[in-house]
C-alpha cells in the first residue's frame, strides 16, 4: 500500500503513519494488526526503531480501544459512532500516544492533527487538536478515576482495558482467586514471549536453544523461549524440525499422549479440529516415536493445507471433513478435541480481538462445541480418551461443556493434572486451567474423559 499522506513531499512520519493505516485496515475490513502490520512494514522498508514505535502504537491503540474511546467520546461531548471513522482513527493513535506511553503531549498532538491536515484540510485538523488538548489536560489515572464504573470488576476492565463481559468471564474461572484478576489483566497486555516447540525425535529443548539463543521452557519438555526476533528465519524452524507454538498448547497434546489408557494403546489417535496445525505435528512427532499414527480433521481446505504443511514426513493423515460428520472407523485410542472457541485465553496474541468478540459467540460456538465432544466420544473404544480444550477459559465454553457431557455419557473425569507433572497451580480439578499470569502461556483450559 503506498503512503497516501504528504506534507512538502515528504512523507508525515513514518511509524505513526503505518499505525494509522492498520488501526484503518483493522476498522474497516475487520483486517488482523498482527498480519497487517509486519506485510506494511516489509512493503515500506521500515527498520528499526521507527518499526517498534509502529508496533508499540498500533498494538498498544488496538487494545486499549475501549478506553481511548471513553475518553474521547468525553473530550469531543459526542459517542464515537458519530465522529467520522478515519478522524476516529487520528484520535485514538494520540490518545494512545498521550495516555500509555512517553511520547510528549506536544509530539502526539502536533503529529496527529498533522496527520489529520495532510488529509482531511484544516477543519478536520482543528477539531483533533482541540481534543487531544482536552485528553492531554487529564493523566491516565486521573482518566480512569473519572470515567470507570463504580464495580470493581468494571473499573479493572476499564483501568486495564478490557470489555467488562472479558474481564468478568476471567473472574469466574479464577472463582476463589478472583483477586488475581488484575495481574491476568495485565498479563493479557503484555507482548507474549515467542514459545518454540522441538519436535520429538528430531531436536531436544536443549539443543534448539543453543543454537537459537533462546532458554529452555519451563513446563513443556519440548519448549524453548525467544527473546525476540523473527523466528521465521531460524534455521530449524525453516527445516521442519521447530515450530512457534505457545507451550501451553504443547501441553495440551503432551497430556493427551501420557494419559492412561484401559488396554494397550494400539496407536490410532486423532485430531478433531485440527487446523492450522501446531498440535497435530506434535502429536504426530509424538506418535511416530512408537510408529502410531493420527487422522487429522479439519473442515477449512485452507486450514487443511496447513496442516498438511506443518505435518508433512510425520504419519498424519489430513480429512476435510465437518468433525461432527467425519465418516471415519471408530475405536480411537486417544482423540483431542482442541475445539473452536472465542479465544479469550490468547487475546495476547490478537490486539483487536477483545473488541470484536460478544457475549452473543458464545452460545453458538457452545453449541458446536458439544456436538464435536459427542462426535469424538463415539469414535473412541472403550477405554480410550477424549482430552476437551479450548484457548479460552470463559466457564461455558469450558466447565460447562465437561459437565454437562459427564452428565450426559456417564465419562470418567481423569485428573487432568496428573497428566501435566510439575505444572503448579492449574486448579481444582479434575479439570487443569492455564493462564498467562501464573504459567507464562495462553489460559488454555482442558479436561481427559475417559470411556468406560
Ligand atoms: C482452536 S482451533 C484448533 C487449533 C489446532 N488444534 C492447533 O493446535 O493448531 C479450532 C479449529 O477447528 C476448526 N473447526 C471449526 N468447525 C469445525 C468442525 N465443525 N469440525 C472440525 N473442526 C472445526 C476450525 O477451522 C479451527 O481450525
Amino acid at each position: 500500500m503506498p503512503s497516501p499522506r504528504k506534507r512538502r513531499g515528504e512523507p508525515v512520519d513514518v511509524a505513526r503513519e503505518v499505525a494509522l493505516d492498520v488501526l484503518r485496515a483493522v476498522r474497516e475490513r475487520d483486517a488482523y494488526a498482527n498480519l497487517v502490520l509486519p506485510k506494511l512494514l516489509r512493503e515500506r522498508k521500515i527498520s528499526g526503531r521507527d518499526a517498534a514505535f509502529a508496533t508499540e502504537l498500533t498494538y498498544g491503540a488496538c487494545r486499549s480501544q475501549g478506553q481511548l474511546d471513553a475518553v474521547i467520546a468525553a473530550c469531543a461531548g459526542r459517542p464515537v459512532g458519530e465522529i467520522d471513522g478515519p478522524i476516529l482513527d487520528i484520535l485514538r493513535l494520540g490518545v494512545y500516544q498521550l495516555l500509555r506511553t512517553r511520547t510528549s503531549a506536544h509530539a502526539a498532538v502536533d503529529t496527529s492533527v498533522d496527520l489529520a491536515r495532510a488529509e482531511f484540510g484544516q477543519g478536520r485538523a482543528g477539531f483533533v487538536n482541540a481534543v487531544l488538548r482536552r485528553a492531554g489536560e487529564k493523566t491516565a489515572e486521573q482518566w480512569v478515576t473519572e470515567l470507570a464504573p463504580a464495580d470493581p470488576v468494571g473499573k479493572l476492565a476499564f483501568e486495564y482495558a478490557h470489555p467488562t463481559w472479558i474481564a468478568q468471564s476471567f473472574a469466574d474461572a479464577l472463582g476463589a482467586q478472583a483477586g488475581e484478576l488484575s495481574d491476568l489483566l495485565a498479563a493479557d497486555d503484555e507482548r507474549p514471549v515467542v514459545h518454540l516447540v522441538a519436535r520429538p525425535g528430531e531436536i531436544t529443548s536443549e539443543e534448539l536453544a543453543l543454537v537459537t539463543g533462546g532458554e529452555e521452557g519451563r513446563w513443556s519438555p519440548y519448549a524453548v523461549y525467544l527473546d525476540g526476533g523473527d523466528p521465521g528465519q531460524l534455521e530449524p524452524v525453516r527445516e521442519g524440525i521447530a515450530a512457534v507454538q505457545d507451550e501451553g498448547s504443547q501441553l495440551v497434546a503432551l497430556a493427551l499422549s501420557r494419559a492412561p489408557l484401559e488396554g494397550p494403546d494400539q496407536g490410532r489417535w486423532l485430531d478433531l479440529c485440527a487446523g492450522p496445525g501446531g498440535k497435530a505435528a506434535l502429536l504426530g512427532a509424538l506418535a511416530a516415536i512408537d510408529l502410531f499414527t493420527v487422522d487429522a480433521v479439519e473442515p477449512s481446505e485452507h486450514r487443511a493445507e496447513l496442516v498438511r504443511k506443518s505435518t508433512r514426513d510425520l504419519p498424519v493423515t489430513v480429512h476435510v471433513q465437518d468433525g461432527r460428520d467425519t465418516g471415519l472407523e471408530p475405536g480411537y485410542d486417544r482423540i483431542l478435541v482442541d475445539a473452536p472457541c472465542t479465544g479469550l485465553g490468547a487475546l495476547r496474541r490478537r490486539p483487536e480481538s477483545r473488541w470484536r468478540r460478544t457475549p452473543a459467540d458464545v452460545p453458538e460456538l457452545v453449541t458446536l462445541q458439544r456436538e464435536l465432544l459427542t462426535a469424538a466420544w463415539d469414535l473412541l473404544r472403550p477405554g480410550g480418551v477424549v482430552v476437551y480444550s479450548t484457548c479460552s477459559p470463559h466457564l461455558s465454553e469450558t466447565l460447562a461443556v465437561v459437565a454437562d457431557f459427564v452428565r450426559r455419557t456417564g465419562a470418567e473425569q481423569l485428573d487432568t493434572r496428573e497428566l501435566l507433572p510439575g505444572v503448579t497451580d492449574l486448579g481444582e480439578g479434575p479439570s487443569a486451567q492455564l493462564w498467562p499470569h501464573r504459567h507464562g502461556t495462553d489460559a488454555m483450559f482442558l479436561s481427559a474423559l475417559r470411556k468406560k
